[in-house]
């Protein structure tokens, strides 16, 4: 039994690490924590932990409904789950500074190798729509400073996510984003960039990791994860991917129970049983009751 052995210190070394290589890094995100571990599983960087799927998940719009305890509480069961580095959405960070403060410290707590903040007001919107507002530039720093000033690991990320582009332009971006690192950001967000162009105008201003945000049907087109290391980005999310996939699958499902009476057509493109229990690595458990002790129970350390 191999997961989660490694320590939120050792993860968040490693995204460090991911960040400073000059490569590229994948960051599919998770809807559940055995999504996660079928993301480690597949070799990628790392996992991201998305705002928009935590609220879906719970039947809600992302539009900071959310509470922190909800967002702390479902990121550390994904996290303890993978031995890879989860960086988790942490909208506006439920507050003002203070509770910005807190944030931090909760999701260290969580076991998380980083977080991004952003400079919405609340109610905030996905970043993909119109209709945004941003605060102003000195609420905007304050967030961060606060963050920053908050970690008690210093290597737990703290990057900064900006949604100024889609109000006032790209080259308030650049400023913001500038502004935003001299304030204590360790890596940028620079939402809703319009092209490949735009994410290397960012990368031109700063000399931190950038992000960037392959949503579907939003107002970014999918760039590869080459075309995106050509511009200098550090990391690609990839936020709402696979819950979108699985619903779309669990949808076909359901309609054909009820076009056909039974789920058989679907049964071919389903996880089997076999692989469901790879997965959950069922035979380390009952290595166990044969009293192979060589592994940890995931979430009981
Ligand atoms: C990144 C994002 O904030 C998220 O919650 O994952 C969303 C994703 C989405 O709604 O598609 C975003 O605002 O881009």
């Amino acid at each position: 039994m191999l997961y989660a052995k490694t320590t939120p210190e050792q993860k968040r070394l490693k995204l460090r690490e991911l960040l400073a290589s000059g490569t590229i890094q994948q960051f599919p995100g998770a809807f559940n924590p055995l999504s996660a571990r079928l993301i480690d599983e597949k070799g990628f960087a790392g996992v991201y932990i998305s705002g928009a799927v935590l609220a879906n998940d719970l039947g809600l719009p992302d539009i900071g409904l959310t509470t922190l305890t909800e967002v702390a509480t479902r990121a550390g069961q994904i996290a303890r789950m993978t031995d890879l580095p989860c960086i988790v959405d942490a909208d506006t960070g439920f507050g003002e500074p203070m509770n910005v403060a807190r944030t931090v410290q909760e999701l260290e707590n969580a076991g998380l190798a980083g977080c991004h903040i952003e400079d919405q007001f609340n109610p905030k919107r996905c970043g993909h729509l119109d209709g945004k507002n941003v605060v102003d530039l000195d609420t905007a720093t304050k967030r961060i400073r606060a963050a920053a000033d908050a970690r008690r690991d210093p290597n737990f990320l703290i990057m900064a996510r900006t949604d100024i582009r889609a109000v006032e332009g790209l080259q308030a971006a650049k400023d913001r984003a500038k502004a935003l690192v001299e304030a204590g950001a360790d890596a940028i967000f620079p939402e809703a960039m319009k092209d490949l162009e735009e994410f290397q105008a960012i990368r031109d201003a700063v000399d931190v990791p950038i992000l960037a945000n392959m949503t579907e049907f939003g107002k970014s087109d999918l760039f590869t994860v080459d075309q995106l290391q050509a511009v200098g980005v550090n990391m690609v999310i990839y936020p709402v991917t696979l819950l979108r996939s699985a619903m779309g699958a669990a949808e076909r499902t359901l309609d054909s129970i009820k076009a056909d009476g039974t789920q058989e057509a679907q049964v071919g493109s389903m996880l089997t049983r076999a692989r469901l229990y790879d997965l959950v690595d069922y035979e380390a458990y009952n290595r166990f009751d044969t009293g192979v002790f060589n592994f940890r129970i995931p979430g009981t350390d």
